[in-house]
Formats: structure tokens, sequence, C-alpha cells
């Protein structure tokens, strides 16, 4: 039987720490690397990423866009970085943030979330905002190939709280996505495989996370302003399952490999001590 998202999640956090490293090659980061704004530079942008995080870190997120960008060449740089990424241990959370139609969403469940595909991921982002159950098929997918998603709960981007803390009935738009996920982790054992995203930036927590049994993608750790004193704030002492990803913060170190992964192993090494592990 496959082994359930959340559980090959669990083991190698407690591997290899807390911390999701996100893989966005900017056209400014480029610049910075001295790499072309091309399909080329794109490439050794990313590879050099692979190579200096896969091996280390637990969780590497490309971010879709800046691969996208590049047209059908970027796209065949992603799907390198997700296979060679994982094969040297990493677990791939690809950043896309679909959201469609049911039929829709099949179609992104096959792309993504099913063996065989050539981008197929360890998880992916959801967006929840045609309604939770559109996301089905794409939650059923990931079920059944032991693959995981995380649904855009409290993002990190100043514009969200319109929408995300607006009212529905007595709960917030929020708190009805934190409620649907955690209907579908209950009882899933270590933890379910439906986490969600809540960003370091957002103040307070204003849901209430206690019922959801699954992880927790912090965004807007690093360059957005988010800090670790931020995400205790929020999240209070037990950071168990919460997973502060950075990006920017993290790749300002490059080009050098053996910088890229030092930042990376510092800023890794600052949260496992403040999640009091180790
Ligand atoms: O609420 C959200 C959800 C996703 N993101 C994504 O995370 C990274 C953040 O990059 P930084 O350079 O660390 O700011 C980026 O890919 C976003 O699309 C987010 O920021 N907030």
């Amino acid at each position: 039987m496959t082994e359930s998202f959340g559980a090959r999640l669990t083991a190698l956090v407690s591997r290899r720490g807390q911390l999701c490293v996100g893989i966005d090659p900017h056209p400014g980061l480029l610049e910075q690397w001295g790499l072309a704004d091309t399909p080329d530079g794109l490439e050794r942008f990313a590879m050099t990423c692979v190579e200096a995080l896969a091996g280390e870190i637990a969780v590497l997120k490309p971010q879709s866009a800046f691969f996208e960008r590049h047209g059908s060449k970027g796209i065949a740089v992603l799907e390198r970085v997700i296979a060679e990424s994982q094969q040297a241990g990493a677990l791939v959370l690809l950043d896309v943030k679909r959201g469609d139609v049911g039929s829709t969403m099949t179609a992104y469940a096959a792309a993504y979330l099913t063996d065989g595909s050539p981008l197929a991921a360890d998880a992916v982002t959801l967006s929840p905002y045609l309604g939770f159950g559109s996301l089905e098929p794409a939650l059923q997918a990931a079920e059944k190939s032991g693959r995981g998603v995380f649904v855009l709960a409290l993002t990190s981007n100043p514009e969200a709280p319109e929408v995300q803390r607006a009212l529905n009935g007595p709960r917030s738009i929020a708190q009805t996505v934190v409620d649907a996920a955690a209907e579908r982790n209950a009882g899933v054992r270590p933890i379910g495989g439906i986490g969600l995203v809540v960003g370091a930036t957002i103040g307070s927590l204003g849901v209430d996370l206690g019922a959801l049994n699954g992880p927790l993608l912090v965004p807007g750790f690093g360059a957005q302003g988010g800090t670790l004193s931020d995400i205790r704030t929020i999240f209070g002492n037990s950071l168990r399952n919460v997973l502060p990803t950075s990006s920017r913060g993290v790749l300002k170190a490059g080009p050098d490999v053996f910088a890229l992964r030092s930042e990376a192993l510092r800023t890794r090494d600052a949260i496992v001590s403040a999640a009091g592990h180790h």
C-alpha cells in the first residue's frame, strides 16, 4: 500500500528539520546570480538550487509561475527540478495554486497528483475559492497516490483579509476552509494529507486550528517580513506540523552552492531550535 503523504512528510521533517525552501527564479534573482533571463539561465538557477538543497532540506517548493513564463522550455526545466529533487530525497511541493470547476480539477489532478505524469509532485497548492467541494477530484487523487495538498486558508498578501476574514454565517471564510480540511483529515495517523497555507504575516490567527490534524505551510517568512517571533505569536508554543517556507530569503545567498546551502541550513536550524526540537 502507498505510504501516505502525512507519514512521508512527518518522517522526513523529523530527519531533516522543519523548512521548505521555495525555488522562485525571479528575473531580479537571475540577474543577481549573473544569469540571463532565458530558459538556459532558468535551468542553471534551478539546478543550482537542487544541487545545494535537495539532499538536505525536507521540502522544496518550485513556484510554477517563474517556470511557465519561459514557455515549454521552462516547463521542461520544472520537470527536471521535480525529478532530480525527489531523487535526492526531498519532497516536492509544486506551488501552482489551482482551483476550478470539478471537471477541470480532474485534469489538474491528472497533471500534478497522478503517477506517471511528467509534472507529478509530492504535493500541490490549491485555491478553495470555487468552493472547497470543487477540489474533490484533487483530494481523491492525492489520497489515492500518497500525495498531499495545501489549501489556501489565510494567505500572506495584504489583500487577503477582505475575502478570507469575511463572515460566512457565524464563521469566517478561512474557518470554513479549516473545518472542511479538518473533516477530511479526521482520524488519519500520523497526520492527514490535507494541509493549509497560513501566512507568517497575518498578525493574529483568528481561526481555530485545533482539529486540523494536518500540516501548515507558512509563507511570508523572510523576504515578506514574517519572522520566527511572528510564527510563535500566530501558532503559540506548539509549532508541531508548522512548515515555514522561504524563497528569496534563502535564494539571495546564491549562486554559490555552498553559500546557498549554508543559508538554508542556518534558517532551518533557527526554526528547529525555536520549535524546541533536537
Ligand atoms: O500566502 C501565500 C501563499 C504562497 N506564497 C508563495 O510563497 C513564495 C514566497 O516567496 P518569498 O520570496 O519567500 O516571499 C512565493 O512563491 C509565493 O507565491 C506566498 O508568498 N503567500
